[in-house]
């Protein structure tokens, strides 16, 4: 077979990303080639992601590769796309998920409970659960790849970073994360640590399969599979604090996941168990809706 072209963004995290795929279909005997592409969301930094508005300022350039067979697939962190896809588009692989928790990074061991803590990030996520859960901690905006946010830190902004443990460990800061947030309280974004394989539906049906044969492992597919179900019946992308994680149990899947309003004043989390993954998901989001969510998502949609 011809060698199997890779669309990746140019980040650090998305080279790291995509060359780990390309590893594993070198390793399925598969070759390979990556192609590097620039987007709306690298290019524009002084906006937070939320005023860009969320609509795949990571993705869409990477499509139009796609779409014109420029590339056979895209790589993206799975956290980074869109509950809904546009027309053509599908995502045919998740790769094995890593540790999914939000970590903070920092130069010292970090106390939650110390009352003078500056904490940088730019996940209204992350802010609105400080805001429900350590009120006393101050946030502050940051952007920027890892290394530059580090950077800002050390130059006093902050006194840590709110992070996700995958693309810590990936960039290799393991040494310097302070804290592990728990899961129970930060639950993390929709695919937080799985790496997500889009292609589009003019892909040649047996790369496609050898592609998923290599790449995809299915109990993360299921458990993403299940968060972005629910993520698309609210239709929040990444700048809408909702959040769910699925864990396997047995031939169950265990779907918890809410949302948080943008004060931090009314946190929403509720628990679906279920063999289904699309009816864990849609469950989970009619339980939410139901449950007083709808007001929070119009109030959240108002202020961003
Ligand atoms: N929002 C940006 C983004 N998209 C994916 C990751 C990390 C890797 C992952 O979660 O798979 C990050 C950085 C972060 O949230 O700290």
């Amino acid at each position: 077979m011809e060698a199997i072209k890779i669309g990746t963004r140019k980040s650090k995290l998305a080279l790291w990303q995509a060359e780990h795929v390309a590893t594993q279909l070198n390793n399925a005997g598969l070759n390979t080639e990556l192609v590097l592409q620039e987007t709306k969301g690298d290019k524009v930094l002084d906006v937070s992601i939320a005023k860009i508005g969320s609509k795949g300022v990571f993705t869409e350039e990477l499509e139009e590769q796609l779409a014109t067979g420029v590339v056979d697939i895209a790589v993206h962190s799975a956290k980074d796309m869109q509950s809904r896809l546009p027309e053509g588009f599908e995502i045919i692989a998740f790769s094995e998920r890593e540790k999914i928790n939000d970590v903070i990074v920092g130069d010292q061991e970090i106390d939650l409970q110390n009352p003078n803590l500056v904490l940088g990030t730019s996940s209204t996520r992350r802010v609105a659960l400080f805001r429900h859960f350590y009120p006393h901690i101050k946030t502050v905006d940051v952007r920027g790849n890892l290394q530059t946010r580090i950077q800002k830190m050390r130059d006093g902004l902050c006194d840590g970073l709110v992070l996700a443990y995958a693309g810590v460990h990936r960039m290799g800061y393991d040494d310097m994360i302070g804290h592990t947030l728990s899961d129970e309280e930060f639950i993390p974004a929709v695919g937080q640590g799985s790496v997500a394989i889009e292609a589009h539906s003019n892909l040649d049906a047996e790369k496609r399969a050898a592609i998923r044969q290599a790449l995809n492992d299915p109990n993360t597919e299921k458990r993403l599979l299940a968060e972005r179900a629910y993520l698309a019946k609210l239709e929040g992308g990444c700048s809408i604090p909702v959040f769910a994680l699925a864990q396997l149990q047995g031939n169950d899947i265990r779907l918890q996941g809410g949302i948080v309003s943008l004060d931090g004043g009314q946190r929403l989390v509720k628990t679906i168990t279920t063999p289904n993954p699309a009816a864990a998901g849609e469950q989970l989001a009619d339980e939410i809706l139901a449950a007083g969510g709808d007001k929070i998502l119009a109030e959240i949609r108002k202020q961003l």
